[in-house]
């Protein structure tokens, strides 16, 4: 299996993510993306590869100009007022309140973020945009016929929504690539998230939609990240009305159970017959993981990417979260050798 690769992701380089109460290094740094590459090479899964550039026009598909404008600007515009730390949101449309954009960045910032975690720093607009670059390159390589492969994208993207960053993501790599599917001619893309935590931005981008059927497995909102969205009774609205899945575990998930999940989801991808399969790789349901609370071991990974196999689709895998950063080469890399077989 190929992967694309590209060493503009350390352009994303926070000092500060905000976490009970204080500033700490950022749990989605590079070391991240590094150890994954090194397990690829160490493993010999394939070809690494450079993305080509793709320019704005698929990320215009998915993100608003507006949106996209915020993100180039923002550093320079926070810097311009003067202020010490990175751009971190701290004030937002609270209930009853006006959803209105304003002109100040500190409004700004509020208005395009749902989460307080992610900061915006020099190198961001640059690192996401290769990270959309590397998604959009692998999906080329997918659309061209090969079988699979592998985006190692950082930022991540499945909380990014049409109008929103946050949880470590700013646009939303996977829901640009699928998209990138339905404009070369596929009819329904499928994606499905396997990240620890809900997709919340790759849910309500497609949600009125019936030609991209999403899905996630993830740890029950009522106790975790995104808090506000990724419960079972999210179906899909309008078109998109059954062509929303959400499956939601509570704390220490085994396998076991997980795989249950996996299996529902996997029958309705079946009934769905999509063109193509966009798997949202996040790793951070692993045991050890520092952030989430299901109990996943590293060979469990294989176990996912035979499952994911079976389905027979040209698939395309987007890397999301993972946050054990000894384990994660191990274990996107399990999933990726289980899929080969
Ligand atoms: N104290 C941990 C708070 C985590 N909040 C953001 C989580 C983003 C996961 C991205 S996959
Ligand atoms: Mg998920
Ligand atoms: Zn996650």
């Amino acid at each position: 299996m190929k992967t694309v690769y590209s060493p503009l992701h350390h352009r994303r380089t926070a000092v500060s993510e905000l976490d009970g109460g204080v500033l700490i290094p950022p749990h989605e740094n590079p070391n991240r993306a590094e150890t994954i590459l090194a397990r690829v090479k160490d493993q010999q899964l394939g070809e690494v590869l450079p993305p080509e550039s793709h320019g704005l026009a698929p990320i215009r598909r998915i993100h608003s100009d507006r949106y996209i404008e915020f993100l180039e600007h923002c550093w320079r515009d926070w810097q311009a007022e003067g202020k010490p730390g990175e751009a971190i949101p701290a004030v937002w449309s609270g209930r009853g309140m006006r959803e209105r954009l304003p002109k100040d960045i500190d409004g700004r910032l509020g208005f395009y973020s749902f989460a307080a975690e992610t900061s915006i720093t020099d190198g961001t607009w640059e690192a996401a945009r290769a990270a959309v670059d590397v998604a959009l390159t692998a999906q080329a390589l997918v659309a061209g016929g090969e079988r699979a492969a592998f985006a190692l994208c950082r930022p991540p993207g499945h909380h990014a929504a049409e109008e929103l960053f946050g949880g470590y993501c700013f646009f939303n790599n996977a829901g640009i690539a699928a998209q990138a599917f339905l404009d070369q001619g596929a009819k329904r893309v499928a994606i499905l998230d396997v990240d620890f935590h809900h997709g919340n931005g790759t849910q309500s981008i497609f949600y009125q939609r019936s030609d991209v059927l999403t899905l996630s497995l993830h740890g029950d909102p009522d106790l975790v990240f995104p808090h506000f969205l990724g419960f079972e009774d999210e179906t899909g609205e309008g078109d998109g009305e059954g062509y929303n899945l959400n499956i939601t575990y509570p704390p220490n998930t085994p396998f076991e159970v997980w795989r249950e999940g996996l299996e529902t989801a996997c029958q309705r991808i079946v009934d769905y017959a999509p063109d193509a399969l966009i798997i949202a790789l996040g790793v951070d349901t692993f045991e050890e993981d520092p952030i989430s609370f299901f109990k996943l071991k590293s060979s469990d990974y294989l176990t996912l990417g035979q499952r994911l196999a079976e389905l027979g689709l040209p698939t395309l895998f987007t890397m999301e979260g993972g946050y054990d950063v000894d384990a994660i080469g191990v274990n996107v890399v399990n999933v990726l050798k289980g899929f080969e077989g």
